[in-house]
This record gives C-alpha cells, structure tokens and sequence, in this order.
C-alpha cells in the first residue's frame, strides 16, 4: 500500500505545461529522490503531493491519516523581523519546548534553540527547517533542495541525519536532489522528471538506462549534463517509458 501517490498529473501555468501525465508513488519507509533539470517541474510535484497545488488533471491518493512533513525549498524570513528559532519551532501549532529540544536535537541543531533565525547559517537554517519538519512526527518527509547552498561537508552531514531521522521515525524521504553522488548512493529509488517521468527505479537500474546516462552522462561531467540536458519532450516520453519506466 502507497503512502501517497500522484495518478496522471497535468499542471498547466496559464498556457505553459509543466507537468504531463505525472505518476509516482511512495511507499513506506523507502528513500525516493527526484532529479531533473531546473524548470523540469520537482518543486510543483511536491507542491501537488503536500497539497499546496492543484493540479490540472489527475490525482492524489494520501493514506488515511498521512502525516507529511515538509521542507520547502526557500523560505524567506525578514531580517528585520525578530523571531527565535523556539518560537520558529511553534509556527503554526504550538509545541512543548522539550519536544522542540528534542526536535532540534534529532534534526542536528540542538544548540540553536535561542538563536534569532536571522542570523542562523545556512546549514543551521536547513536544520531548523528539518527540526519543524518532524515535529509533526510524520509518516513521509519531503525536501525541496534541502542542501541548496551547503558545502559539500554540509550537505554530506545533513544527507547523514536524514538517514538517521529515517532509521528513528521509520518515515518515508521524498526530496528533490541535484547531487548525484548522494541520489546514487542513498536512494531506494530515482525518479526522473523533465515534464513527464522520463525514466525511474533502482539508482543502479537507473544509472545503466541509457535514459539517465543521456540525462547525467557519466563520471565527473555527469552534474554539467544534468543542467545542459535538453529532452524532446513527447518523444522521449514514449521512448524512455518503454524502455525503463517497468524496471521500477
Ligand atoms: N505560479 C506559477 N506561475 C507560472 N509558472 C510557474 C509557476 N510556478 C512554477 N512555474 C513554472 O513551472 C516550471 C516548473 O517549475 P518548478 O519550480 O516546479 O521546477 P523545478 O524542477 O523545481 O526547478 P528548479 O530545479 O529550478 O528548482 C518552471 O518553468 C516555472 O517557471
């Protein structure tokens, strides 16, 4: 049984067409992560699975009771604007500061709880954001980019609690990835979006389909043809389906 699944979205922004006939599922527990190039529609799918976007056409199944927990992508927060990460951690319900401390501890940021937002690092930042993500004690966690602007050390120690956050809680990650080192190495599952799914399953199954090596190429130039990659876009939706969308 699919925690939650996408069925045949649309998404059409006045005349543009981001999403085209979209299906994904998640299912307990799994790592999934989608990977595509800028534009290729990853935030608006999260936006559609959380809710916060309705589709064209198509739906969303949700297990009874799902309980998400989101990182969004960018969060601006005022710097003028006086705002602990304590009272951060009760936007929009209230919580108990021994469950935010908990919280922050997990999500590797214990020592911030006093700090203004403002004035967080970036990986602090993310980490906060994670903290709030799992207050919830969700079934699924889905981050949009959550180590967009951490060095590599950074991210590597972020990717790290999430695993972990995994382990504990036993809930299913969602995110949407541009490094692939990570993508490979710990997920279950790849999903490859350009508009359409273009190919997706097992990273090892994925990182053979000539679909993926066509998208990321292979070896170090494989992050440049990720962003230079340029599908025709019915076409290879046909063609990429065919071919690897059942080894998923
Ligand atoms: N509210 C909106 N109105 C019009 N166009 C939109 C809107 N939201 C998104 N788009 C367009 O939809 C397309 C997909 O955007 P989306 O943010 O989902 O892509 P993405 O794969 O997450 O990109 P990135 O990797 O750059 O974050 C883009 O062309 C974007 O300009």
């Amino acid at each position: 049984m699919a925690l939650i699944a996408a069925e045949h979205l649309d998404v059409r922004h006045g005349r543009t067409q981001v999403l085209h006939d979209v299906s994904v599922r998640i299912d307990g527990g799994e790592i999934v992560t989608l990977v595509g190039p800028n534009g290729s529609g990853k935030s608006t799918l999260l936006r559609c699975l959380i809710g916060a976007q309705r589709p064209t056409k198509g739906r969303i199944l949700k297990a009874a009771g799902l309980r998400i927990g989101y990182v969004p992508q960018k969060l601006h927060i005022d710097p003028t604007l006086p705002l602990t990460v304590r009272r951060f951690l009760d936007l929009p319900t209230r919580v108990g500061t021994a469950e935010a401390e908990a919280a922050l501890d997990e999500a590797g940021a214990g020592h911030v709880m006093g700090r203004q937002m403002a004035d967080l690092s970036g990986g602090q930042f993310q980490r906060v954001l994670l903290a709030r993500a799992i207050l919830s004690r969700p079934d699924i966690l889905m981050l949009d980019e959550p180590t967009q602007g951490l060095d590599q050390p950074g991210s590597a120690a972020f990717y790290q609690s999430l695993e972990e956050i995994r382990a504990r809680l036993g809930c299913a990650i969602l995110m949407v990835s541009h490094d692939l080192h990570v993508v490979m190495s710990a997920s279950d599952r790849v999903v490859c979006l350009n508009g359409h799914v273009c190919c997706e399953g097992h990273p090892a199954m994925v990182s053979a389909a000539p679909a993926y090596r066509e998208l990321f190429g292979t070896g170090t130039r494989g992050a440049l043809a990720l962003y230079r990659h340029d599908h025709d876009h019915a076409d290879h939706a046909a063609h990429h389906h065919h071919h690897h969308g059942e080894e998923a």
